[in-house]
């Protein structure tokens, strides 16, 4: 006769096998991959984070597409320039969904939708920044605006160094009520916020600031960021009722297929301030900070800009094409630092085959985007800060095909605002070199360069002074 305990672990072990079973029956339709365990999927195996290091563990073993399980529910992994290119380009249109397919997410705005609302939202959207400047001279003045008042900003705090004018303030200084580091680092980042996105938008800068500190600080991503604009609408509507983009979207309203409406346009400008922000602002943090770490290289870029544009050029995107150093720099910032790990999670459309794969219609799919910046295929020294990548050898700038920081495809899923951010970079990036040297603070000699792991990867708090030119 049995005991209740052996009879519970009786039961216990043939669920286990019964889930472990199962996995196995599932497993035969996807892409190899690491052994689910029963329940867990392969969280355990990693750390329940998808991090860029498993996943090249992984992909050495299993292959450059292969399956991870995050409990019940299968993931296609795609690893290195070709895989990426090959999932994001040739089945561009089977691997274009959002998680909606999987009714992880209420279906509204860009980054969340499917089909005609995700058309339709992401097209308003270009064809809005377009009208409103982005990639054209109109852009150039407001971001010129921007990286003056940056330069004015930096050069007024130079208050808390005593003895010297060339000692600007290290910038966590600026005006922070609260003494909480993370508070404190979000201020770089804020306040760049505030200086870019109120002139694009032409949005009072009151309205922007409290948005970014909501949004930053109080972690109102997404859900919470759609609680945010269900619970306010009223004082959000009154607010985008002024504004030129909510006009030009009524405007469009009269379509019978139409999706525009007042939650699709919150939703959509808070999709724009969450992928906007953040990442341009971070690039520019890395940036600064790879300029303290390599002064040569910083003193080369600032050497092209005082030999080909002076001292006193106002920039504009089209300068590029004359510093081409500069713009290499720019280009190794960004696949070093290597902001966004993994691309949007995508989910398969109907049944597809990839790289000779079935993958079964509503899969998630993951563009690993570090695998393609770092692809030691692609790339002649992948973990070296390096923008002799981006140079041929007559020192003319070069574009790479593995240079994916934005993703890839034309159309589908690409970043909506590449251009914008190229011009940002560009242009705050230039401006700031010209008119300082980055250095460390005296005493500092060290600089932890290892990732804060979050929506983007942000570099360690840091400090640096900025010396006038
Ligand atoms: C350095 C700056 C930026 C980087 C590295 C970056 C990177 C990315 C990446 C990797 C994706 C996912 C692409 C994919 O899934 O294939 C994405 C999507 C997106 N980005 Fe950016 N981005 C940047 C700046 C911006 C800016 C300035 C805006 C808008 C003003 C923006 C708006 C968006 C939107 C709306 C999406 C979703 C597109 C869709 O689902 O159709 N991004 N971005």
């Amino acid at each position: 006769m049995l005991t209740v305990s052996e009879v519970l672990v009786f039961f216990v072990v043939s669920l286990l096998l019964i889930e472990f079973l199962k996995f196995q029956w599932m497993r035969r339709r996807f892409p190899p991959g690491p052994t689910p365990y029963p329940f867990f999927g392969n969280l355990l195996q990693m750390n329940f984070k998808v991090h860029h290091e498993h996943l090249k563990k992984m992909a050495k073993i299993h292959g450059n597409i292969f399956t991870l399980w995050f409990s019940n529910t299968p993931a296609v992994v795609l690893q290195g320039f070709h895989a990426v290119k090959e999932g994001l380009t040739a089945h561009a249109e089977d691997v274009a969904g959002s998680l909606k397919v999987l009714n992880l997410h209420q279906e509204k705005s860009v980054m969340f939708s499917n089909g005609h609302l995700w058309k339709q939202q992401r097209r308003f959207g270009i064809a809005t920044m377009r009208k409103m400047g982005v990639g054209k001279k109109d852009q150039d003045y407001l971001l010129q605006e921007v990286a003056a008042d940056l330069v004015e900003y930096l050069q007024e705090t130079n208050g808390t160094a005593e003895s010297q004018k060339s000692v600007c303030a290290t910038w966590w200084k600026c005006e922070t009520p609260q003494q909480d580091h993370r508070i404190r680092n979000s201020c770089l980042v804020l306040y760049i916020y505030i200086y870019m996105y109120v002139k694009l938008y032409n949005i009072p800068v009151y309205i922007y600031w409290s948005l970014s500190v909501l949004l930053h600080l109080s972690k109102f991503y997404c859900h919470n960021a759609s609680y945010f604009c269900v619970e306010k609408k009223k004082w959000f509507t009154s607010f985008v009722h002024h504004n030129f983009l909510f006009n030009s979207y009524l405007q469009t309203k009269g379509d019978a297929h139409a999706t525009y409406d007042e939650v699709n346009l919150m939703q959509t400008l808070v999709d724009l301030f969450i992928a906007g922000t953040e990442t341009t602002a971070t690039t520019l943090m890395w940036a600064l900070l790879y300029m303290v770490i390599y002064p040569e290289i910083q003193e080369k870029v600032q050497k092209e800009l005082d030999a080909v544009v002076g001292c006193s050029h106002v920039f504009c995107y089209e300068d590029r094409k004359k510093l081409p150093y500069t713009n290499a720099v720019i280009h190794e910032i960004q696949r070093y630092s290597n902001i966004i790990l993994i691309a949007l999670p995508r989910a398969s459309m109907k049944d597809t085959d990839l790289m000779g794969y079935h993958i079964p219609k509503n899969t998630i799919v993951l563009a690993n985007i570090d695998s393609v910046l770092a692809d030691p295929e692609k790339w002649e020294t992948p973990d070296q800060f390096n923008p002799g990548h981006f140079l041929d050898e007559d020192g003319n700038f070069v574009n790479r095909e593995a240079f994916l920081p934005f993703g890839i495809g034309k159309w589908h899923r690409v970043c909506m605002g590449e251009l914008l951010a190229r011009m940002e970079l560009f242009v705050v990036f230039s401006t700031l070199l010209q008119a300082f040297t980055f250095t460390l603070p005296e005493g500092v000699k060290e600089v932890n360069t290892k990732f804060v792991f979050g929506s983007t990867m942000k570099p360690p708090p840091y400090q640096l002074c900025a010396i006038p030119r």
